[in-house]
Formats: structure tokens, sequence, C-alpha cells
């Protein structure tokens, strides 16, 4: 338990059961800095529940999840966010009332809360990180929209935006392309590509023409456990993929 790796994310042997069923079963996985990495696999296979592990959010039964060569399995979520884990959830966790910059304004780690930054004098640095981050998400003429008048599209963009602006070292990302416009899928694709430069970056995703197109490495789960791992190409090819996976 005590080795020390280079990846930023070392997960082995990790297990999970709830009331005997395996939903992880004996997982190892491996991220490196700058790697954009994507889980895929069938309904069940427990690629959620990998997410839920990792930020503390779920218990393990058993094994390692090293992060940054931190122990997270023995952390609370709040310690494992602070240790530079950031999560997006499928469902877009925005202020609507609140324009883009006060979004990103609340989101800066400086533990201010909503109503504390609203009356917070902003500093240049703030400031400027505030529209560093927006050109990022492609919503630095959107700085002073009302959050809930964006497109389905930008705000799931503004919400990784809130998660840059802590600058965290692993971003996870769940089914990020759910319910996008074609357009809005490519620039999330690029938007992803920007991003995994000097972090990692873990996805789930379904839809595999934009797994093809963003994945530096992938993971096929089924029945949570590794079905094929490597390059798209190699684990596209796999004839046990394709028989549990991509050929329905
Ligand atoms: N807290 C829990 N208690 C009991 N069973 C759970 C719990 N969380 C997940 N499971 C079970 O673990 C298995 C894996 O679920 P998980 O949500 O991780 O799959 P998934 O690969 O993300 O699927 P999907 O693509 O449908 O989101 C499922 O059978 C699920 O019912």
């Amino acid at each position: 338990m005590s080795s020390t790796t280079d990846f930023t994310l070392s997960i082995e042997g990790l297990t999970v059961s709830f009331d005997g069923f395996k939903a992880v079963d004996d997982l190892n996985l491996y991220i490196d800095k700058n790697e954009l990495h994507v889980v895929i696999g069938p309904n069940g296979a427990g690629k959620t529940t990998v997410l839920d592990l990792i930020c503390g959010k779920t218990k393990s039964t058993s094994g390692s999840i090293k992060f940054l060569n931190k122990e997270l399995t023995k952390m609370s979520e709040h310690a494992i966010v602070r240790a530079g884990v950031g999560r997006k959830f499928q469902t877009p966790s925005i202020y609507e009332n609140l324009t883009v910059l006060e979004n990103l304004e609340v989101s800066y780690p400086a533990g201010r809360g909503v109503l504390g930054s609203l009356v917070f004098k902003r500093s240049t640095a703030v400031l400027q990180k505030i529209h560093e981050i927006a050109a990022e998400i492609m919503l630095d003429d959107q700085l002073d929209t009302e959050a809930g008048l964006l497109s389905h599209g930008q705000k799931q963009w503004l919400e990784i935006g809130m998660l840059l602006i802590q600058d965290p070292q692993l971003l996870m990302l769940d089914e990020p392309v759910a319910g996008m416009s074609v357009k809005e899928r490519e620039q999330t694709g690029e938007l992803l590509k920007k991003i995994s430069k000097g972090r990692s970056v873990l996805v789930i995703e379904h839809d595999m023409e934009f797994v093809a197109r963003i994945a530096q490495k992938v993971t096929v789960l089924h029945q949570g456990k590794i079905l094929a791992a490597g390059n798209m190409e190699k684990v596209q090819s796999d004839p046990k993929v394709i028989e549990v996976y991509l050929g329905h």
C-alpha cells in the first residue's frame, strides 16, 4: 500500500459488492497526466459505480484508488474534491438565475458561497481567471447572460467551466454529450481534448462516434470487470467487445 506511482490515477483490485453482488470486481485502471480515457460498456456494467468510488460517494469493499499518490478510499467526498478531483454529473448543477460570470465566480476556490461572492469585490486575478475559463468553454461573449437562458450544451460547458476554475488534476464526466446537437458534440470533443492537456480526464460515454473522436484510451467494462482496454481501434475490433456491446 505504500508504493508510489507516476500515474495520476492508479486503481488496483477495486471491488465493491452490494449485498453480495459485485458491481465492480477486482478492477485495475491507470490514467496518466494528459490522458483522455473513456470507459464504455453495456448498461449495468459498473461504469457509474467506478466514478462513485473514485469521488468517494460509494465506499469500496476492497482495493486501492491512488490519486497523485494519495489513497482516496479512506477519504471523505469533500477531501477528495479538495485533493483535486472534479466530477460532472449528467444533469448540470448551475445557478440558473445567476449570470455565466457569477456562476464561474461562485465556483472560484476561495471558500465563498453564493451570497458571499455577490458582495465580494472582484479582484483582477479572479476576473482574469474567469475570462480565461469562459474563453475555453466558448462562453466569453455570454458572461452577462443568465445561465438559465443558455442552450442545453452551453449549460453543460458552463458546468465544466465551474469545475475547471477549481483546477482539478482529474476531471470525470458522465455522458457529457447526452442531448447535445451535432455541432455541440463536435465542440465538446474539442473542449475535452483541450482540457486534458495538463491534467487527466475520465469520461463515461455511450456514443461510439464521440468516443472514437476523443478517446486516447478506452476501457470496456462488462459485469464489473474489464473486457478489453487499449486504443479505440484495438477495442473496436475485439470480438468480445463486439459480442457484448458493439454488436447490439
Ligand atoms: N448503491 C447500489 N446498491 C445496489 N446496487 C447498485 C448500487 N449502485 C449500483 N448498483 C448496481 O450495480 C450495477 C452497476 O451499475 P452502474 O450504474 O455502475 O452501471 P453503468 O455501467 O453505469 O450502467 P448505465 O450505462 O446504465 O449507467 C447495476 O446492476 C446496479 O443496479
